[in-house]
């Protein structure tokens, strides 16, 4: 710490470490329903969900660095079909996510949640849209990938764990745990080299930042592509990954967490009556089919 201090301390190290303190920040919660600080508390899912620590213990012991490396490789070219936004929306109906300690819904209706609190907050309609869209990644599920490489929060592969990682002791079981180069602090990678250059565990943020990012302001795309990247964006780990941009583009993700993360506790919507208005914000953006 003490040698980045010197006069040769960047630009991006300053933001960076602006940004530490305000991504500790915490928004309240519009809903009255829940308090903020009882959402993502793994430790009453430990008594009352033991699926969703299950669900950790399998995704920290296989997410390597090589299987990261082979499912970016397998889905980055897109050629596992053709369909609208709404379509992967409605096949959504019939998923719920395992890792996830604050909803039992399926997963249309968290989509439509969170779209709904963003837009009731004023948000600009392409926020909206990502808010609708976000999750529309854990369409690998339905192309056969267990819920392991799909869900759950994502960490950086490649180098050392961070422990303020959910169920941080489950990582001891990765293959990396112990690697010569991938324990140590850096890694295969360079401080401040930026969020672009580094391998998050494989799951639905990266697998729909491909499908999405060419229709989209550059904002969306990349909160899409690292709004499960709590240990980064709410415990304020790993800044030395980021790069001026990734400083900048941080405050959208924390903007858009809460909509993701507290609207959960809201009321089942009405897909039926919300459709109208959805359909013609996703074609504002996105033609009528895209690839998958
Ligand atoms: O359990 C949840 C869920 O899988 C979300 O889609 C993901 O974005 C979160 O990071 C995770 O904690
Ligand atoms: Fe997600
Ligand atoms: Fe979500």
């Amino acid at each position: 710490m003490k040698l980045l201090q010197s006069n040769q301390l960047t630009e991006a190290v300053k933001v960076a470490e602006a940004w530490e303190g305000f991504v500790k920040t915490k928004y309240e919660s519009k809903s009255a329903k829940k308090k903020t600080s009882a959402f993502r508390d793994y430790e009453v899912a430990n008594e009352e969900q033991p699926i969703v620590a299950a669900f950790y213990k399998e995704n920290h012991a296989k997410q390597s660095l090589e299987h990261v490396l082979s499912k970016k490789k397998l889905y980055e070219g897109l050629t596992h079909g053709e369909m609208s936004i709404w379509e992967a929306l409605e096949l959504m109906n019939t998923l719920v996510d395992e890792s996830d300690p604050d909803t039992q819904l399926s997963q249309i209706a968290h989509s439509l949640q969170s779209a709904e609190a963003a837009r009731k907050d004023n948000q600009p309609r392409w926020m909206i849209l990502t808010a609708l869209i976000h999750d529309l990644g854990k369409y690998l599920f339905f192309l056969g990938e267990p819920q392991w490489t799909v869900v759950g929060d994502t960490f950086p592969v490649g180098c050392a764990f961070s422990d303020k990682i959910v169920y941080p002791h489950y990582l001891e079981e990765n293959p990396d745990y112990n690697h010569p180069v991938y324990a140590t602090k850096y890694g295969i990678y360079s401080p401040h080299c930026g969020l672009d250059n580094v391998h998050l565990s494989y799951g639905h943020d990266e697998y729909l930042y491909h499908v999405v990012k060419d229709y989209l302001p550059t904002e969306a795309a990349y909160i899409i592509r690292h709004h499960s990247f709590y240990s980064c964006h709410t415990e304020g780990e790993y800044s030395w990954l980021l790069n001026e941009h990734d400083v900048e583009m941080m405050n959208w993700v924390k903007v858009f967490n809460q909509y993701d993360l507290y609207s959960k506790a809201e009321e089942e919507p009405n897909v039926e009556q919300l459709k109208p208005f959805y359909l013609q914000l996703i074609d504002e953006f996105f033609p009528k089919k895209i690839k998958w």
